[in-house]
């Protein structure tokens, strides 16, 4: 089962549960009985799902608690500790309990992170993942392949990085893995960059040549830290992994891979959180985008179907620039929505990464909803909108007329440029009408200005307003107003622009279905 599965269980367990207006003991059992089943499927220490049946108190029912919140909160509490290892003692027997703080490169020095992990983990992938991510946040990254074991490797990284635009170094002729690693290393710091990454060789199996290897690579370029890769696919065997790596070099942190496919990854996660190493990113894919900064709240948060509005939101601020927001603020606010507008939408979108991932973290989105599958297609038909958009005039582009972007003589055109039928540009043309429909409903938001009134404030005088432009099936999924008004809190303390993005977003996802 794979994790989204899990999720989509507990989901649909917890949903089943809602359905009932009176919720007696025989059904809270039948309901514990399958949220049990889904945990233990997807290899959760049995320990943590006794503790979860601990804590679902049947007398509280009687109390009147709402059957479905009291069940959510007991599996949301007992999976959060589980993940950041609290009552780590209880299911693994091991002593120490305390928290240790994730690491994260600092700006403007060169922090040195080496990966180790076993053959095949998805180490190389996951180093070019790590400087990716962090490239987007203004780091200079470089990588430098210390992997002298497996032919190809340096072949791989360099491919990896070519393609995301990344310094590399490494060597065909030069044997020692330390030597490679520390040259490197110092031309990157003589390079001024402030993320050196220093992929290490990986073995078919822990033994002790690779960890001699890993010893004398730390020593050579000693890190500020050292993150250990780890394939989800082994469940609870992680922890023995873990504990292996951890006795040999200092490992900080735990970046555990392919999480989309594995039968095990709640064992893995649930193994590597009682080893207390703490888990600081995840891997979703094989596509560079498909990389999560784990964080156990909203990660159970989104495997209960319940939505991560925080991680929503920074996702689009990821994307979309600073000194772009308050214009396109300005332009949707006087209801002036154009193809151009559409246009650097669709690019937003795409480098918000894989749409399935972003739509888990909007409540009510499970998997269901955008399935692999269509994913693709969704991003075909993105990027043939694109195509034609970018054969349009300046005139086209910036207009709100239909009359003129209707024009017949127009329409061939665009799409003769394109390479593609004027039925194309026709459902181009009702995309962009249905999407400036919609669109139209935000004229006039009220944006509060910085050191104006307060934000809250005038978000709830919105919401009345957002409500109705969200399409009504839409905002069923989401929850209804009540997880309108619960994303309004979230929002408190961030900027009105990016609430708005994220509306528009969310419209422009549901035009892509
Ligand atoms: N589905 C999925 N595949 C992944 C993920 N991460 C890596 N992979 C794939 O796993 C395979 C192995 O990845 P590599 O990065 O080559 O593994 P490695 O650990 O560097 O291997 P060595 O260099 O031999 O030690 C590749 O096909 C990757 O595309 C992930 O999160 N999900």
């Amino acid at each position: 089962m794979v994790l989204g599965e899990l999720g989509t269980a507990l989901a649909g367990a917890l949903k089943k549960l809602g359905e009932h207006t009176v919720v007696d003991e025989e059904i809270m059992e039948a309901c514990l009985k399958e949220v049990t089943r889904a945990l233990l499927q997807a290899d959760v220490n049995v320990q943590y799902v006794k503790n979860i049946v601990k804590r679902v108190n049947i007398n509280e029912l009687a109390a009147g608690l709402n059957a479905r919140k009291l069940l959510e909160k007991a599996v949301f509490t007992e999976l959060v500790n589980m993940l950041e290892g609290e009552g780590a003692q209880n299911a693994q027997n091991e002593g120490v309990t305390t928290k240790r703080e994730k690491y994260a490169p600092k700006k403007g020095v060169p922090n040195v992170v080496m990966f180790v992990g076993l053959q095949g983990c998805g180490k190389t992938t996951t180093c070019t993942k790590y400087a990716h991510h962090y490239q987007k946040k203004g780091f200079k990254p470089a990588l430098v392949c210390a992997d002298t074991f497996r032919a190809g490797a340096f072949d791989q990284l360099k491919q990896n990085a070519t393609k995301a635009r990344i310094p590399f170094y490494g060597s065909y002729t030069e044997t020692d893995p330390a030597k490679i690693a520390s040259d490197g290393v110092e031309r990157f710091k003589a390079e001024k960059n402030d993320l050196i990454i220093v992929d290490t060789s990986g073995r078919h199996k822990q033994e002790s040549a690779l960890f001699e290897e890993m010893r004398a690579v730390a020593e050579a370029v000693n890190p500020d830290m050292t993150i250990f890769v780890m394939d989800s696919s082994i469940g609870q065997a992680a922890s023995d992994q873990a504990a292996a790596f951890k006795n040999t070099v200092d490992v900080g942190s735990v970046v555990v891979t392919k999480l989309d496919g594995h039968a095990k990854g709640g064992g893995a996660i649930s193994a590597v959180a009682a080893t207390r190493a703490p888990i600081v990113f995840i891997g979703t894919g094989e596509h560079i985008d498909e990389f999560e900064a784990f964080d156990a709240k909203p990660f159970v948060s989104r495997l209960l179907g319940l939505g991560d509005w925080t991680g929503f939101i920074d996702k689009i601020a990821d994307v979309i620039p600073a000194d772009q927001q308050p214009e396109l603020l300005d332009k949707l606010a006087q209801g002036q929505f154009t193809m151009r507008i559409l246009y650097e939408q669709f690019a937003n979108i795409q480098k918000m990464g894989p749409m399935s991932a972003v739509m888990s973290m909007i409540p009510g989105f499970g998997n269901d909803v955008m399935p692999k599958g269509q994913e693709k297609q969704s991003q075909a038909k993105i990027k043939r909108m694109m195509c034609m958009m970018d054969s349009m005039t300046d005139e086209e582009l910036d207009t709100t007329s239909l009359k003129l972007l209707q024009d017949p003589k127009r329409m061939e055109r665009i799409g003769r440029g394109a390479g593609r039928s004027p039925m194309d540009v026709v459902e181009l043309i009702e995309e962009y009408k249905r999407l400036a429909k919609m669109m139209g409903k935000m004229k006039g938001l009220k944006a509060p200005k910085k050191g104006g009134y307060g934000q809250s404030q005038a978000l709830n005088q919105n919401l009345a307003q957002m409500a109705q432009a969200i399409p009504p099936g839409m905002l069923k999924q989401m929850g209804g107003m009540g997880a309108l008004q619960g994303m309004m809190k979230q929002l408190e303390g961030k900027d009105m622009g990016e609430m708005e993005k994220m509306m528009g977003k969310m419209m422009g996802g549901g035009g892509r279905r």
